[in-house]
């Protein structure tokens, strides 16, 4: 980019985010600490259940609020002011010169799904943190506050909910009644976890909703979990849409019995029907005419779990998502006749089919995506408009401030698994493009 353009696109910056961008001797002294930064992740990565190289952080387990601390500390030595609400979201708040106006947030979570890695969502924390740092050293001065949240339990994993945290934050009246009668598979409650880890002093979690004016944008920072940057050599990915998650749990029942003594003639097997149904979910997901559609059955469990016992329960939680939200609830639907006409086929009870969530897919705020494309010119970063398959925190601020989504690229797209990695120089990206953009937000 010669140097006219490079004017013309610190122009337009400045046109755009009001903020003296020229005055920047050159864009290099925007720098990221990222030896320091990868420190952070390495450690973060050791407060884990599972060993390294894989991270397993289960909500409110000790490894989790070992975790909180160390965010905590880091968001106290960025100079934030530090608060954290009924479920354990974390705020670190830089205030602005006009702290009345709406601020802008950022930020993801550091919770881990059993024997993953150690980016996803991380990168989007500590990498928030560091974004502040730049600006601070960098001698910036927001004029709305800034905002860096930890969401709490984006993953599943304990209770079955993904995105807890910012589903409560964007106002869910049914999760907040729900979650005090919510047990784990260990049968601990939801209240008794939280308040071990210092939370839930009282149980009204509506404490937690956030008002509509609360923040003026939201952008969260994050690993692509998909091949498409690496394979493309580009930097850096702007969301423009979050496909719909759905989730289902499937109980199916039956009589059970003796391996040896009863004929296949006489079984009723809830794990056969289970089976089933776990193949008639990729049945419908790929007769949706669309590549866009995924299932995947995650969980199958079957009782009581021994080699020569008939099973005599079988419990099957079915992922399914689209960026098309009708295409999947039809895909929904077809899994429900399944499930119906299998249990009837094979004698079998169809215990429960329960739909934990089906969301609707979020799309990005235009002004967000031109922020985050004009940051991206400016750091003369390749950048390439995309959607995220993978649901995020995101999916649930998007119902209470515009949103936008910062992708880099990670090694062969993995995800959810030990060998995860984002390099240092992409996560350096990163994070510059998400301080311009947020010094951008916060200016207007
Ligand atoms: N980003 C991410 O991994 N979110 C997950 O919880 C998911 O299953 O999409
Ligand atoms: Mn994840
Ligand atoms: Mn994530």
């Amino acid at each position: 980019q010669n140097v006219d353009e490079m004017d013309s696109t610190i122009k337009t910056m400045e046109e755009f985010s009001g903020y003296p961008l020229h005055e920047i001797d050159s864009v290099s002294s925007f720098a990221v600490d990222s030896v320091n930064l990868q420190k952070q992740i390495d450690e973060l990565s050791s407060f884990s259940d599972s060993p390294a190289p894989s991270v397993t952080r289960i909500l409110y387990s000790e490894n989790d609020v070992l975790a909180r601390r160390f965010i905590k500390k880091l968001m106290k030595e960025a100079g934030l002011s530090v608060r954290e609400d009924a479920v354990g979201n974390i705020f670190g708040q830089w205030e602005g010169s006009e702290p009345d106006l709406s601020a802008v947030s950022t930020g993801s979570h550091i919770d881990a799904i059993p024997y993953s890695g150690k980016y996803d969502g991380v990168v989007g924390v500590l990498g928030a943190i560091e974004a502040i740092n730049v600006l601070k050293r960098y001698g910036f001065k927001p004029k709305r506050s800034l905002e860096v949240i930890m969401f709490t339990s984006e993953e599943p994993t304990r209770y079955g909910i993904s995105c807890l945290g910012s589903r409560l934050l964007a106002g869910s009246v049914s999760l907040a009644t729900a979650l005090k009668q919510t047990v784990d598979n260990q049968n601990i409650s939801f209240m008794e976890a939280a308040k071990s880890a210092g939370y839930a002093e009282n149980n009204d979690f509506s404490t937690v909703f956030l008002d509509d004016k609360r923040y003026s944008a939201f952008v969260e920072l994050h690993i692509e979990q998909g091949p498409i940057l690496e394979n493309e050599g580009i930097s850096i990915g702007i969301v423009t849409a979050i496909a719909a998650p759905a989730s289902i749990k499937v109980d199916f029942g039956g009589n059970g019995g003796h391996a040896g003594a009863a004929l296949m003639p006489q079984r009723n097997d809830a794990g056969l029907a289970a089976a089933e149904l776990a193949l008639a979910v990729e049945k419908h997901v790929l007769e949706s005419g669309s590549i866009d559609t995924v299932g995947t059955v995650g969980i199958l469990e079957l009782h009581p779990g021994a080699i020569n016992s008939i099973p005599s329960k079988a419990h099957m939680e079915i992922d399914t998502r689209d960026i098309d939200e009708k295409r999947r609830n039809n895909v929904i639907e077809k899994i429900h006749e399944s499930a119906a006409m299998i249990s009837k086929r094979r004698g079998v009870e169809l215990l429960g089919f329960k739909i934990v969530n089906q969301d609707p897919p979020a799309l990005s705020n235009e002004l967000v995506i031109k922020a985050m494309e004009s940051a991206t010119q400016v750091l003369n970063l390749s950048s390439k408009k995309m959607i995220s398959r993978a649901y995020h925190d995101s999916l649930f601020m998007a119902r209470k401030a515009p949103m936008g989504m910062i992708f880099i690229p990670c090694y062969k797209g993995y995800s959810h698994k030990p060998e995860e990695y984002a390099s240092p120089g992409d996560i350096e990206n990163g994070v510059k493009v998400l301080a311009l953009t947020l010094a951008n937000l916060s200016s207007n």
